[in-house]
């Protein structure tokens, strides 16, 4: 059974479900559940709180690139991923290498920078989930226990299985605010002992530029309450194990519905900004692939009965991203958007986008 106190426990270090034996076999799944576990890259567990990873100056520099270049998937306005300039793409990179450097303390670990994004969390926010593990089914005595009762079953102590998630080449994540606690309602970061528990038994709520950084298995089960008011402007970070490439498709900017209008830094803007860095010469370098969209629907996020129906399918997504209109002419001037309160503070438009055809 899960044990009911925590009362000893400190931040991110709350219970972890499922602690592994020697030979990678947790004793629940054993006599649980039939399927294999599959190891997660993670070497360290839970979650940490970081002082602050960036400058003021950063902030200022990821509001007014997320002013320029935002865009929702959920019904995108771009109709590929606009280009930054190699300024802004060595800027960017500079930022989350320096929130990568961070992580790296508070693991102690050398980390290499996977992707970043900066979000505009959604009203929606993000239901409780493993970023690198996905949630696949809840198990007692070699039984599969149907949908609707598998939040119960996790709660009382049923083996819950997880299987690698698209970003399983990850190892840990970073959530750093952008804004401050208040000018945004909602959007707490949350985080839970084990899938499926009703309450967190962390709630944590940063000032600019600080954060969080945890890990990407079911040892860090986190959410975002969805905002109520304001906007919750957040840059996340995910790192792999030094020296690992990514794997799958590095221009794909995964999405998940909560994370609103966002601007994607992608493991191809990371290679690109290197190599820019090197060939400084060579203006106007564009990468391999050339940009576009490659969204990923967090259909691969375990979800909580309760919380289901918050989230779009990978599906639904792509048929919402061949659906509406958008401009696709190079020079299209953008429109203008709602601007955030921080925006107007620092005077920022939208641009006229080119999309470089
Ligand atoms: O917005 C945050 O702080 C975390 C978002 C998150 O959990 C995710 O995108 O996987
Ligand atoms: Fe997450």
């Amino acid at each position: 059974m899960v044990p009911s106190s925590t009362a000893a426990l400190g931040p991110g270090e709350c219970l972890a479900q499922g602690a592994g034996t020697a030979s990678g076999k947790t004793n629940a799944q054993v006599w649980h559940c039939p399927l294999p576990t599959q190891p997660a890259l993670c070497m360290s567990h839970g979650w940490r709180r970081m002082g602050k990873a960036i400058s003021l100056g950063d902030i200022r520099l990821l509001l007014s690139l997320w002013e320029l270049y935002n865009d929702d998937l959920c019904k995108p306005w771009y109709e590929r991923k606009p280009e930054y300039t190699p300024k802004q793409l060595a800027d960017f990179t500079v930022i989350a290498r320096k929130v990568v450097a961070a992580m790296g303390r508070a693991f102690n670990e050398e980390l290499e920078l996977d992707q970043a994004a900066v979000n505009c969390t959604s009203h929606q926010g993000h239901p409780p989930h493993a970023d690198n593990m996905q949630f696949d089914s809840v198990w007692w005595q070699g039984q599969r226990i149907r949908e609707r009762d598998e939040v119960l079953a996790a709660q009382g102590g049923a083996h819950v299985h997880f299987r690698r998630a698209w970003t399983a080449h990850r190892n840990y994540c970073a959530s750093v605010l952008l804004v401050d606690p208040d000018e945004y309602g909602g959007g707490e970061l949350e985080f839970f002992n084990t899938w499926g528990e009703k309450e967190p038994c962390d709630k944590v709520k940063p000032g600019a530029g600080e954060g969080y950084t945890y890990c990407g298995c079911q040892k860090s089960i986190h959410a975002v309450r969805g905002v109520r008011w304001g906007s919750r402007l957040v840059l996340l970070v995910w790192t792999r194990p030094k020296g690992s490439k990514p794997a799958g498709d590095a221009g794909t900017c995964y999405f998940k519905p909560g994370s609103g209008p966002s601007i994607w830094l992608t493991s191809e803007d990371v290679d690109k900004a290197a190599a820019n860095a090197e060939t400084s010469t060579r203006r106007g370098f564009r990468g391999r692939g050339g940009m576009r969209w490659r969204p990923v629907a967090n259909s691969e996020l375990g979800h909580l009965a309760a919380s289901a129906a918050l989230w779009i399918n990978g599906d639904q997504l792509f048929r919402l991203l061949s659906g509406p209109p958008r401009p696709s002419a190079a020079g299209v001037e953008a429109p203008l958007r709602p601007r955030t309160a921080a925006a107007a503070a620092l005077g920022l438009s939208h641009p006229q986008i080119s999309d470089g055809v």
